[in-house]
């Protein structure tokens, strides 16, 4: 067997905002054209003001002005006074618009990543995601789709401020072409020289990403192992200076540099435009002629252009943020190629027995010449016959349960389920026939399945059976809890699995955490129950003295199969295979 994997298509690498345009083309076009006239509304704001105080000989002053009462108010030039306050109101509402779409598109596009990213898991090939690692996948499922929200937020803004800057700078083309050259050769000076230090910190960025990972592995490491450092104060400190402490370091020491590069760029961008006024106010005067009236706009006009310089400066970093995180997102994606059967309409298959042919897998990581191998392999299991698998640690008995479970693709040879070979059209048909109690296994607080009458009745059974009773019950097919004993939870998921009724039980050493008394009770009348219902059940065991009750015995030794035993067709139940 061995599934086709899809890949994602190599992409370009897709800048933030075309990755927001794809993703809702109408509305972030809506946003970027509030969001550009609320720019220029915002720009046209100084030229109103200046011609407000500007005198049709060019001098400033306010008196004269036709003063008109309104409301009792008095009020000079009252038809721009007008003017101006409906752009006030423009502004108000197509920045308010722009900034309000653009966030619900940003929040709606986290939303379908989170979920694409959860889809894409459970419908990749395990081994792939036991290659990326829990931690991995946990960043690019909450802390990056959370940091391109907070860039995909700020991009109105980026907007509002870029327009506004070339509004203001057309202004001073029109007061005066010769300082709007000197300002617009100051901007580009300005522009090319921030560059280089934010390409350090983007590195610095990019390095911090991958430190994260690091440490949310510690931690997650950490909250797993709590038990066992709180109990030892010597392995408690080890942890601490070993593994989280040199990580944090690295990561702190990465993004305080990534941070200070960027603050000291920002500082340096708003120095270069009060240079520029400095040189204009005390030098540019000298050597051309210009009116105070045109100088005080001149000086207002690069003045006002400070703050969208200021705002743009500070919100690159969340852009150069969320660009970083996007291309992980998208790397992972990349690495997570999706097994093509899950495109199949479900149908149901039905066999009798599993067939290996030399089939064998190969485990994957990242010195591939130790790779531990399990196989080749040939042998069957079949319906309504009880299958033990056994063997030392460490034997393969747990890679051959997932080869059966058809986790794990074989890398070569064949595995077929009666007359279905497993190929890329078969594989989830055939995994909808086969239920698990892996010995990491997860027990869900629900039954994620419709719960009728019938099945109710059922699960009420088998909780009684299994001394579940008074401690759990199902409403509205939740569990009231799942607090239980590791035996407990063990008991519950094979309640679960056998309200699901599959062809295939498989069970990895399910009976390792049940007292005396229950082992007895699931070796001796359990598995007679599953097998008498005609179900195919592999147990994988070391519980030597109930090897009696299995029709067939699987002894596996460094992955190989070293002995099948199977029970004579006239001995009696208890006789030893
Ligand atoms: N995810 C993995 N990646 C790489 N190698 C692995 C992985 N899981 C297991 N192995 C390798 O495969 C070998 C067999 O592991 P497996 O869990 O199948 O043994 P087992 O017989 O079930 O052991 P036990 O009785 O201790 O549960 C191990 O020695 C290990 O080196």
């Amino acid at each position: 067997m061995n599934p086709r994997l899809r890949a994602d298509r190599p992409r370009s690498r897709v800048g933030l905002l075309s990755g927001l345009g794809r993703f809702a083309p109408n509305r972030v076009f809506f946003s970027v054209l509030l969001g550009a006239l609320s720019g220029c509304l915002y720009a046209l704001a100084i030229p109103i003001i200046l011609s407000s105080l500007r005198e049709p000989d060019d001098g400033l002053t306010y008196a004269g002005a036709i003063v008109t009462r309104v409301a009792g108010i008095e009020v000079s030039h009252v038809r721009l006074a007008a003017f101006f306050m409906l752009l006030c109101v423009l502004i108000l509402i197509s920045r308010a618009l722009a900034v309000t779409i653009m966030a619900r598109v940003s929040l709606d596009l986290a939303t379908r990543l989170r979920n694409r990213l959860c889809r894409r898991i459970v419908r990749s090939a395990y081994p792939q995601l036991e290659l990326l690692g829990q931690a991995r996948l946990m960043v690019a499922v909450t802390d990056d789709v959370r940091r391109i929200v907070a860039g995909a937020e700020v991009v109105p803004q980026l907007l509002i401020n870029g327009v506004t800057l070339l509004g203001l700078l057309a202004f001073l083309s029109y007061i005066d072409t010769r300082i709007f050259v000197f300002v617009l050769e100051a901007v580009v000076f300005g522009i090319i020289t921030f560059q280089i230090p934010v390409l350090i910190a983007n590195r610095y960025f990019r390095i911090a990403r991958q430190l994260h990972d690091s440490v949310e592995k510690g931690v997650r490491n950490l909250i797993l192992g709590v038990k066992e450092l709180q109990i030892d104060r010597q392995k408690r400190e080890g942890y601490f200076s070993q593994v989280l402490e040199p990580c944090d370091r690295k990561l702190l020491a990465a993004e305080k540099r990534a941070m200070t590069t960027l603050f000291m760029a920002n500082s340096y961008g708003d120095l270069l435009f009060f240079f520029a006024i400095g040189t204009v106010a005390f030098v540019f005067v000298n050597y051309h002629e210009i009116s105070s009236g045109d100088l005080v706009a001149v000086v207002m006009v690069l003045l006002y252009i400070t703050a969208p310089i200021t705002v743009i400066l500070n919100m690159l970093p969340r852009m150069s943020m969320a660009s970083v995180s996007l291309k992980k997102i998208e790397e992972v994606l990349g690495e997570l190629p999706e097994e093509d059967e899950f495109e199949q309409p479900l149908c149901e298959r039905h066999w009798q027995a599993i067939s290996f042919d030399d089939a064998s897998y190969r485990h994957r990581n990242d010195k591939a010449h130790d790779a531990f191998v399990v196989g080749p392999l040939s042998f069957s299991i079949r319906k309504g016959e009880i299958t033990f698998i056994v063997g030392g640690n460490g034997s393969g008995k747990s890679t051959l349960c997932k080869m059966l479970s058809l986790h794990y693709p074989s890398t070569s040879g064949c595995i077929t389920f009666g007359e279905h070979a497993v190929d890329t059209s078969s594989i989830d048909d055939l995994r909808q026939g086969i239920a698990t109690i892996f010995s990491d296994f997860h027990l869900f607080d629900r039954l994620l399945c419709p719960v009728d009458e019938e099945k109710l009745v059922s699960i009420n059974h088998y909780l009684r059976e299994f001394e579940l009773d008074s401690k759990v019950q199902v409403l509205d097919g939740v569990f009231s809890t799942t607090d239980l004993s590791d035996g407990q939870r063990k008991r519950l998921a094979l309640v679960v699995s056998f309200v699901d009724n599959k062809q295939l039980y498989l069970l990895d050493e399910w009976a390792a955490d049940q007292d005396p008394v229950f082992k007895k009770v699931f070796y001796t009348e359990i598995l007679q129950d599953l097998k008498a219902q005609g179900k195919a059940v592999v147990v994988v065991s070391h519980d030597d003295r109930y090897f009696h009750v299995a029709d067939q015995l699987l002894i596996m030794e460094d992955g190989k199969l070293v002995e099948k035993r199977r029970k004579p067709a006239t001995t009696t139940a208890t006789a030893n295979v």
